[in-house]
C-alpha cells in the first residue's frame, strides 16, 4: 500500500542558492533549479511520483511503492550533508546526499557507499520541469544522460549504466563493501555547453569543510547547543548567497490544514522574516550575513518609501503575483497549489519596526550605519510617522478587512524607539525631540485603545475582543517591562485562550467553517514561532521552569533531523505548513538564548 509521507519525513540539503527535500525512502521529491524560486524539476512533494522525483534505494526496499524507509539517517557532524544507512538482508549501504555550495553550476551529489556485503541498488529519476508539468526530452550525449526542456537542461552523470524508459532514467547496480558509486545531477541553461563533472569525493570534503567552518563561528555555548546549531544551519541554508536575501521557507503550499486551502508560497524574502532571522544570526555571532542582508535591503527598498513592499524576490524582484498550478493535486490533496504571494501588495506597518530593530542590532554588534543605511533609515521613519495611524493587514498578512492591529502599532513604537537610541548615541543624524513625542503618542494610543482592562490583556486590534499571540512580544521588544501587570495579564490570557491542550500556541482564533479575522475559512495548527514566544513570555515574567518545560517540549517536536515546519497539528501530532520554516528555527534560537541569560 502506498504510504503518504508526513512533512517531517523529509530532510533538507542545499547549497545556499536552492535546496532539495529528501524523503526517508531515499527520494528527492522537491527541487527548484537554479534558485529557490525557480520552477521545480521534482514536484512529487505536491503530487505523486509522476510530478517528478529521484529515488536511490536498495532494490529490495519496496522502493517502487515508496514503502521502504532508511534504517538510520542523520546529518554528518554540523553540516547539511545527509547520511542515510540502509540495512538489507544481503548487506548494508550508506547514501550521502548533498549540494556543494557553489560559484557556478548547481549540483546534487548522491554517493552510494557499500558498508558490508553486497546490495542491489536502484536509482530512478523522473525529471518533470515546470513544477511537474513538462515531459522533457531525455537523451544520451557522449555517454551522459541529459533531460532538456525549454531553457533548462539537467545532466545526470554516473559510472554505472543508465537507461531511459517512459521518462524515467534508471540505473540498476550493485555495491560491495568498500566500493562507492556516485551520481551527479547538474543544472545548466539548455543553450550552454555541458557542465563539467566534479570529483564527488572532493566535493564532499569541501562541502563538509564549508559547513564546519561556518558553524564554528557560533557563539552560543548554552545547554541547547545541538538544537541551536542545527537551526542555524537551517537558516543559513535558506539564505540566498549571491544576494544576501533569505527565504521564509524553501517550499510552497505545504498546507496549514491537511486538505485545506491555506497553502502559500514562501520562497521569497519577507522584510519581517528576514529581519528576525538576522537578529537570531547576529545574536549567535554571525555578522557577515547581516552585512550582506543590509546591502540586499538597500537595493530592494531603494527609492521612495511609498513604494516599499513587505516582501521581495530573493534578489529584490517586486512582481510576486500569485497564481495557482491546477495540475498539481497538492500535498495530501491540499489545494490550490500556489506560486507567488498576494501578500506582497499588503500594508503591514510592523515591518518598519522589524527592519529598524535589525539595523539597530547590527549597529550594536559592530556593523555601523553607513551613509546609505542612514538615508534609508531616516526615510523609513519619516514615512512611518506619516502612516502609523492607518489600519493595516498586520504581521499575519490577513486577507480580511484592515484593522488597527496592536502588534503593528507596538512595532511602530519599536521603530521610533530604536531610532531615538541611535540618534542619542550620535549614530544617526536625526533630532530626537520630535521622535520622543511620536514615541509617547504611539505608546499612549496602544495602552488606551489596544488594552482590555476588564480581562487585563492587550487585544488583537483596537476595540476587539480577540487575542493575538503577537502581543507576547510586548516585553521582548521593551514596550513595557516584564513585571508590568498588563504584560503578565497578556501572557496569562494568551496562554489561557490560545493554547492547545499540549501548551502550544495558536496565532489567533480561527472560525472553522466561518470566515474569521484573516478572511479565510478553516482552522490551522499551532504556530511554532508563537509557541516559542510563549516560552519567552514565561521566562521574562519569572516562570523559568515552565518556560524550560515548554521549550523542551517544542524541541521534541523537531523531526529526527532537527527540522521544524511552520505549524504543528496537536491532534494528529504532525508538522504542518512550509518546511523548514525560518520563523520556527529563529524562534528556537532566540528562546534558547533567552533561557541561557
Ligand atoms: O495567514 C494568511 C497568510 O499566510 C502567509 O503568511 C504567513 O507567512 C509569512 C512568511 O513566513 C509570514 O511573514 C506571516 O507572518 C505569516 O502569517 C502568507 O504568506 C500570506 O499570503 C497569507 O495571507
Amino acid at each position: 500500500m502506498k504510504q503518504l509521507p508526513r512533512i517531517e519525513q523529509y530532510g533538507l540539503i542545499g547549497d545556499t542558492q536552492t535546496s532539495a527535500h529528501v524523503r526517508d525512502n531515499g527520494s528527492i521529491d522537491w527541487l527548484c533549479l537554479p534558485r529557490f524560486d525557480s520552477p521545480a524539476v521534482f514536484a512529487g512533494l505536491l503530487g505523486t511520483q509522476k510530478h517528478g522525483t529521484w529515488q536511490i534505494a536498495p532494490a529490495s526496499s519496496g522502493s517502487r511503492d515508496g514503502s521502504g524507509t532508511v534504517d538510520e539517517r542523520r546529518y554528518r557532524g554540523d553540516s547539511l550533508v545527509l547520511e542515510s544507512l540502509w540495512r538489507t538482508p544481503t548487506g548494508w549501504v550508506r547514501v550521502l546526499d548533498f549540494m556543494p555550495p557553489r560559484d557556478g553550476t548547481p549540483q546534487v551529489i548522491r554517493i552510494v557507499e557499500g558498508v558490508s556485503g553486497v546490495v542491489e541498488m536502484l536509482s530512478a529519476m523522473r525529471p518533470k520541469p515546470g513544477y511537474g508539468s513538462v515531459n522533457p526530452w531525455i537523451h544520451e550525449v557522449g555517454g551522459r544522460m541529459v533531460s532538456e526542456a525549454g531553457a533548462d537542461a539537467l545532466w545526470l552523470d554516473t559510472c554505472v549504466p543508465q537507461v531511459e524508459k517512459d521518462g524515467v532514467v534508471v540505473s540498476a547496480f550493485a555495491v560491495v563493501a568498500g566500493q562507492s558509486v556516485a551520481f551527479v545531477l547538474s543544472w545548466c541553461p539548455s543553450h550552454a555547453a555541458a557542465p563539467d563533472v566534479p570529483d564527488p569525493e572532493a566535493a564532499l570534503t569541501e562541502t563538509l569543510a564549508f559547513w564546519q567552518d561556518w558553524t564554528t563561528e557560533c557563539t552560543y555555548e548554552g545547554p541547547y547547543r545541538e538544537a541551536v546549531v542545527r537551526s542555524l544551519i537551517a537558516l543559513k541554508a535558506m539564505t540566498y548567497g549571491p544576494s544576501g536575501g533569505i527565504v521564509a521557507a524553501p517550499t510552497t503550499s505545504l498546507p496549514e490544514l491537511i486538505g485545506g486551502d491555506r497553502n502559500w508560497d514562501y520562497r521569497f524574502t519577507w522584510l519581517r522574516d528576514a529581519s528576525t532571522t538576522l537578529a537570531a544570526l547576529l545574536g549567535t555571532g554571525y555578522r557577515q550575513e547581516a552585512q550582506a542582508w543590509r546591502r540586499w535591503l538597500l537595493r530592494a527598498v531603494a527609492g521612495d518609501p511609498e513604494n516599499l513592499q513587505i516582501m521581495y524576490g530573493i534578489t529584490g524582484e517586486r512582481d510576486l503575483r500569485e497564481r495557482e498550478l491546477p495540475w498539481l493535486p497538492g500535498y495530501e490533496g491540499s489545494t490550490p497549489v500556489r506560486i507567488g504571494n498576494g501578500a506582497a501588495d499588503q500594508l503591514q506597518l510592523d515591518v518598519y519596526g522589524e527592519v529598524i530593530e535589525t539595523l539597530y542590532l547590527a549597529h550594536q554588534s559592530g556593523v555601523a550605519h553607513c551613509a546609505d543605511t542612514a538615508v534609508l533609515h531616516r526615510r523609513l521613519v519619516e514615512h512611518l510617522s506619516r502612516r502609523w495611524r492607518e489600519p493595516d493587514e498586520g504581521i499575519w498578512e490577513i486577507r480580511g478587512a484592515r484593522r488597527h492591529f496592536v502588534h503593528s502599532k507596538v512595532m511602530a513604537w519599536v521603530a521610533v524607539d530604536r531610532t531615538i537610541r541611535l540618534a542619542e548615541a550620535g549614530a544617526l543624524d536625526m533630532a530626537p525631540a520630535p521622535l520622543v513625542e511620536l514615541r509617547s503618542a504611539i505608546h499612549h494610543e496602544v495602552c488606551t485603545e489596544g488594552f482590555d482592562p476588564v480581562r487585563n490583556t492587550f487585544t488583537q486590534s483596537y476595540g476587539s475582543q480577540e487575542l493575538d499571540a503577537a502581543t507576547l512580544l510586548i516585553p521582548r521588544v521593551g514596550f513595557l517591562p516584564p513585571d508590568d501587570p498588563r504584560v503578565v495579564g497578556t501572557v496569562d490570557a494568551v496562554r489561557r485562550e490560545l493554547s492547545t491542550p499540549d501548551g502550544l500556541v495558536r496565532r489567533y482564533p480561527t472560525r472553522g467553517n466561518r470566515t474569521g479575522v484573516d478572511g479565510l475559512k478553516g482552522d490551522e495548527g499551532a504556530f511554532l514561532l508563537c509557541s516559542f514566544w510563549l516560552v519567552d513570555g514565561l521566562a521574562l515574567t519569572g516562570r523559568i521552569d515552565e518556560a524550560r518545560a515548554l521549550f523542551e517540549g517544542l524541541l521534541g517536536l523537531r523531526n529526527d533531523l532537527g527540522l521544524l515546519a511552520e505549524e504543528y497539528d496537536p491532534v494528529q501530532r504532525r508538522q504542518l505548513g512550509n518546511f523548514p520554516q525560518a520563523f520556527s528555527h529563529m524562534g528556537l534560537i532566540e528562546s534558547a538564548r533567552l533561557l541561557q541569560s
